[in-house]
This record gives structure tokens, sequence and C-alpha cells, in this order.
């Protein structure tokens, strides 16, 4: 009897394995619940469509981003991309009915790929560039029926049409620099901004920040913006006719002056022989006022390939001496002293890409040889060296070259060392280069002016810390309470 109450006075484990499973299941269901309760929801996208009707084609980007995160940077990334068949929307003038329907394949394409519970609510948005800025100024009528059977065409879709409209060169080059700037994340980190160069088929533009611009001189390039609590003056100008189309048009303008019938182009490859008509080149404004007199139907347009002479043709499209400001680039206009790296994009790209010259520490000296020997090269040598490229642009890429060399040294002032500032990009983390993103983002109001709120912890810091809380608070509940459970367990137990 009495080893019996000896038993049962000494045996106080009982009563402790009951507090411990009990101490542990509250823990669990503590951090289970303070866990689902913060944790993200299951992901949700949102989307949204942006048209870009260039001069020389239209391409469709679909964009995606987190339901829940609108405002946070980064998360906005391209998912898809369908490049319109045929022309730009600009070439259409003549039957605008055909331009609306260029769009409707890589419409139902979207179609497809955005969920259709999300169809009603995403935004989609037109907008035009160079071309269609070339067309309104050329014959306005053309451009708005053009826009009339381009809106057509979207309003059958199920999407939010936003409209279709012309964006100025300033709207293009600085939609540009916010792209570069959110893509790589320098914007709400308010890291220095890169600064972007964009060549398209019509117009071109540079847009960056430098530290010794404020908008006061040539305000008309200056354009501010207040982004995640940072503010920025940036400097942008865009070129039209300086695009890599129109500025070969301003080059045969040059060479067909007094109205041959045979022009010797040292941009083209020796061998390289193509009629031109001369109503074809100058239908453009940018060059409509200089068409010879007296001009037959057509010129032949030949070859030599020499690319010194290339560059002195090539120069002479540019207006190097007339400057009222403290420094200009050309053709009198005003731009800052150049700041930081740059991110050169579109044409930029497609052509230092095929001649293997996206790398820029490749010394200029070196780049032009490359060049050089590029436009040497018989032309039915390079056709035959390239059996997959366009013959369009293969005849072009040693005009190209020799155009975006004088275009960055002698126009925007790169010296052999900021060239190697440059980085010649087409994407950034699976996103295009491009005005699209910046023109949505800002559309959709999605970069705030101010930072955002942060939650004081990041997820995984905030599980840890509720953990170790709960962890703490029942050692301490045990610590605090052993005397009295030791006590109970301990009291004299009669049977
Ligand atoms: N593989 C390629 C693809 C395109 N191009 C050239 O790149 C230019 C098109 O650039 P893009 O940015 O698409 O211009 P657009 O949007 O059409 O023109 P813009 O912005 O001036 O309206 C055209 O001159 C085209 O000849 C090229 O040289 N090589």
């Amino acid at each position: 009897m009495s080893a019996q109450r000896e038993m049962k006075e000494k045996n106080p484990w009982p009563v402790t394995i009951i507090i411990i499973v009990i101490g542990v299941i509250v823990i669990v269901a503590l951090v289970t619940v303070a866990v689902l309760q913060n944790m993200p929801l299951s992901q949700k996208y949102k989307y949204g469509i942006v048209l870009d009707a260039g001069s020389s084609h239209t391409a469709l980007y679909i964009y995606e981003w987190p339901a829940e995160k609108d405002n946070n940077t980064g998360r906005v990334q391209q998912t898809h991309v369908c490049k319109v068949q045929g022309p730009g929307i600009s070439s259409y003038a003549s039957e605008p009915w055909k331009a609306g329907e260029s769009l409707m394949a890589c419409m139902q394409e979207a179609q497809q790929r955005v969920p259709g519970k999300r169809h009603l609510e995403t935004p989609l948005y037109l907008g035009a560039t160079a071309g269609m800025r070339l067309l309104n100024m050329e014959n306005s009528s053309a451009s708005d029926a053009v826009f009339r059977a381009v809106e057509r065409s979207l309003h059958t879709f199920p999407f939010n049409f936003q409209g279709a409209r012309i964006l100025s060169g300033q709207e293009e080059g600085a939609f540009g620099w916010v792209t570069v700037n959110y893509l790589a994340d320098r914007l709400e980190q308010g890291l220095e901004t890169t600064g972007a160069l964009d060549l398209g088929g019509a117009s071109t533009q540079i847009s960056f920040v430098s530290s010794n611009y404020d908008g006061s001189e040539s305000p008309s390039n200056s354009v501010t913006f207040r982004l995640y609590g940072n503010n920025y003056n940036l400097y942008t100008n865009s070129f039209l006719c300086y695009g890599k189309d129109q500025a070969m048009k301003l080059l045969l303008a040059q060479q067909t002056l007094l109205a041959p019938k045979t022009i010797v182009d040292p941009c083209f490859h020796p061998g390289y022989s193509e009629a031109v008509s001369y109503s074809g080149l100058y239908d453009s404004p940018c060059v409509s006022n200089r068409k010879p007199q007296g001009a037959p139907e057509a010129f032949n347009h030949t070859g030599s390939g020499n690319f010194l002479q290339c560059q002195d043709v090539v120069k002479s499209i540019f207006n190097f001496t007339y400057c009222k400001y403290s420094h200009c680039s050309f053709n009198g206009v005003f731009q800052p002293l150049l700041q930081g790296h740059f991110g050169a994009f579109s044409a930029y790209y497609f052509v230092m890409d095929f001649l293997n010259l996206t790398d820029t520490s490749i010394p200029l000296t070196k780049v032009k040889e490359v060049i050089s020997s590029y436009c040497a090269t018989p032309w039915d040598e390079v056709k035959r060296q390239h059996p997959g490229v366009k013959v369009k642009y293969l005849a072009e890429y040693c005009f190209a070259g020799a155009y975006i060399l004088t275009l960055l040294t002698e126009g925007y002032n790169f010296t052999s060392d900021s060239y190697t500032q440059i980085e010649f990009i087409k994407k950034i983390k699976g996103s295009d280069a491009g005005w699209t993103l910046g023109y949505m983002l800002n559309l959709t109001n999605m970069i705030p002016a101010e930072a955002p709120d942060s939650p004081p912890l990041p997820y995984a810091g905030y599980v840890s810390f509720v953990t170790v809380m709960a962890v703490l608070l029942f050692v301490l509940v045990i610590v605090s309470t052993r005397r009295f459970w030791l006590r109970c367990s301990k009291r004299p137990q009669i049977v």
C-alpha cells in the first residue's frame, strides 16, 4: 500500500506530457493560422495589350502582372508578342480598311492567350509612331481614315479598348526610357538611370538624365517625372526622318539631286543593282520638297561598297555646324553632355547584332573595319553567305552600320570611351525594350509617384518571428508554472 502511494507521489510525467502535447498543438495552431492569414493569395494575373503601330510594321504585346500587386515594381512582364503580317498601318493610306484587317490575326491570338474571364477588364491600347506622324503631316484625312478602320477592327474584340492615337516623339522617347529603367529595377531602388537610344524606321529617339540639364535650356526637350518618390528631369529628343528607312531616303535624295538615271551608291555592295522609282522615293514628307525637276520615272540604284565614301555621304544628311545652344547634337537641336549607361534598341540592335558588333568593348576602329569589310563584300556573295536573311535587310546593313556609327559618334557625340557605356539590347528580363511597356504602365497608373509602403518584415522573416515567439512563450509558461505542476503531482494521493 505504501509502495503504491510512493509511486503515485513521484510520477509527475502524465501531467507534464499532457501540458507539452497541448502546448505543441497550441503553437502549431497559432503559427498555422498566422501563416495562412498572411500568405500571399494564390497568384491571379491581370493583363494589358499594347499595339505598337510603327512605320515599318505593327507588333502586339501582351503584358501580365499578379492581380494583387498592381503597384509593385518590376512585376509587369511581357508574355507574348505577335508580329502583324504586312507593312505598318501608315502604308494603307489609299485602302484604310486593310489596315484594320491586318490586325485581326494578332488580335485573335491575343483573345486565345488572355484568359476569357479577364477579357472585359483587359485594357487594349494602340499607339502609332513616326509613320503615322508623317502620314498625318502629309494627309491628315488619310491618317484619320486609317485610325477609323483600325478602331473599327479593335472594337470587335471583347477587350477594354482605350483608343488609338499618335504618340508624340517626346512620348515615344520618354516611355522607352521608362521601360528600360522599370525592367532593370532602377526606378524603385532610386539607382542611377540608364539612357535610352531607339532607332525606328522613321524616327530616332535619345533620352537620358544628365546632372547638367535642369530643363532651363531648351525646355521643349524636358520631361519631368516623379516615380517611387524620386524626381527625374529627363532630356529627350526625337528626330523625325532619322529612323533607318527615312534616313536612307535622305541619303538617296542627296545622291539624286540632279535627277540621274543611275547612281553609284558607296553604301551598297559592289554588284548591287535595283530600279527605284522617283515617285516612290519622294513620296515621303522627309524628302518631298527636294524632288528634282524633270526626273525620269526611275533610276538604277547600284553599289560600290566603299565605307569611307559612304560615311561622307551619310554625314551630308546631318547639319553638324548650326547650334544656338551651349551644346547640340545635330540640326541645331540642343543636347546636354552625355552621362551614364545607355541601352540601344530596335534597329540599333538588329543592325549591330547582324554585324556581330553588339559587344561595345570592341574599339571603334575595329567596328569601322568590320562594317567596311561588310560593305566591300560583293552582293552575290553577301546573299550566298546569309540565305536566311531578308534580302532587303541584307542590302541595307552596310548603310545602316555606317549610319549608326555616324549618328552615335558625330550626331550624339559618343567618344571611343563613352561608346563602351552603350549596351545594344533587344530584351530585358524577357520583355522587349521599346516604348510600349512604359506607355501601358503610365496609362494604368502602375508606377506610383511615391514609394509604396512595404511591410516591416519580409514574409519569411515574419514566419520565423511568429514561430520563435510562440516557442519562447510556451517555454516561459512551462518554466513559470513548473513549480505549481510539480507540487500538484507530488501531493500525496490516498488511494
Ligand atoms: N531584322 C531586322 C528587322 C528590322 N530592321 C529595321 O529596323 C527598323 C524597324 O525598327 P522598328 O523599331 O520596328 O521601327 P518602327 O516601329 O517600324 O518605326 P518607327 O518607330 O520609326 O515608327 C526598320 O528600318 C527595319 O528595316 C532591320 O534592319 N533588321
